[in-house]
């Protein structure tokens, strides 16, 4: 296997997002006159993005859809608010991130994002947390018609990069990751600090438990 690229899912794998993302959802439902959710509740419906978020969270139930009824809409506006105002207060790296992304950056490999979190935060959040320079190639969750577990973000970010799929090893927390990995063609490693469960049933090539276990990947 040669890897020639590295592409990250951001919430779960980069950095520990849940307690912002928790205190938008949070905020936002106040505003609605709604009791707050515990943060695992919350964390258990990080991962198809904001609008899924907002749905799932004012519904208090994972099977809860967007449907652009008053309330989401009133729900979106507020945590888009809430969010936008303190993407950082509180999420931070995963332990050996910053330095492993630094480390393989300055080696020459190309490094991506691919994430269901919409442009609208993963951008400035990158930014922030100052490693926006470290990626040649940033798909969000609205940036094409399809997201994760399509295999369409992960095609394109390759196509960017002029490599083949099976030459980028995509890096992520949750099933979203490895099916479009799957999907994709491309060679896969699971987080296992992030916000899956069930791990195991994901099928992924391999899980790792620290971040800088991935130079092995890159020697094998
Ligand atoms: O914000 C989400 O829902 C998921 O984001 P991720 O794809 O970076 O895990
Ligand atoms: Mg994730």
């Amino acid at each position: 296997m040669s890897i020639q690229a590295i592409a990250f899912d951001l919430d779960g794998t980069l950095v520990d997002s849940i307690h912002d993302l928790a205190r938008a959802a949070n905020a936002a439902r106040a505003d609605l006159g709604l009791a707050p959710l515990a943060q695992d509740t919350v964390e258990s419906y990080v991962g198809d993005g904001a609008a899924s978020l907002v749905a799932r969270v004012l519904a208090d139930d994972m099977a809860a859809e967007f449907d652009g009824s008053e309330l989401q809409q009133k729900g979106m506006t507020q945590f888009n608010l809430h969010y936008r105002a303190g993407l950082t207060i509180a999420t931070k790296f995963y332990p050996k991130v910053q330095e492993t992304l630094h480390a393989l950056h300055e080696r020459g490999l190309p490094l991506a994002i691919i994430t269901n979190k919409p442009e609208r935060f993963t951008l400035p959040l990158l930014r922030e947390l100052g490693v926006f320079e470290h990626f040649d190639v940033i798909v969000a969750g609205d940036t094409l018609p399809e997201r994760k577990p399509s295999a369409l973000p992960l095609a394109h970010t390759a196509d960017k990069l002029g490599i083949e799929l099976e030459n980028m090893l995509m890096v992520g927390d949750s099933k979203n990751d490895i099916l479009a990995a799957k999907n994709a063609g491309c060679p896969n490693v699971l987080v296992s600090y992030g916000y899956g469960d069930e791990l195991e049933k994901m099928g992924a090539d391999a899980i790792i438990h620290r971040f800088d276990e991935l130079f092995a990947f890159l020697e094998e």
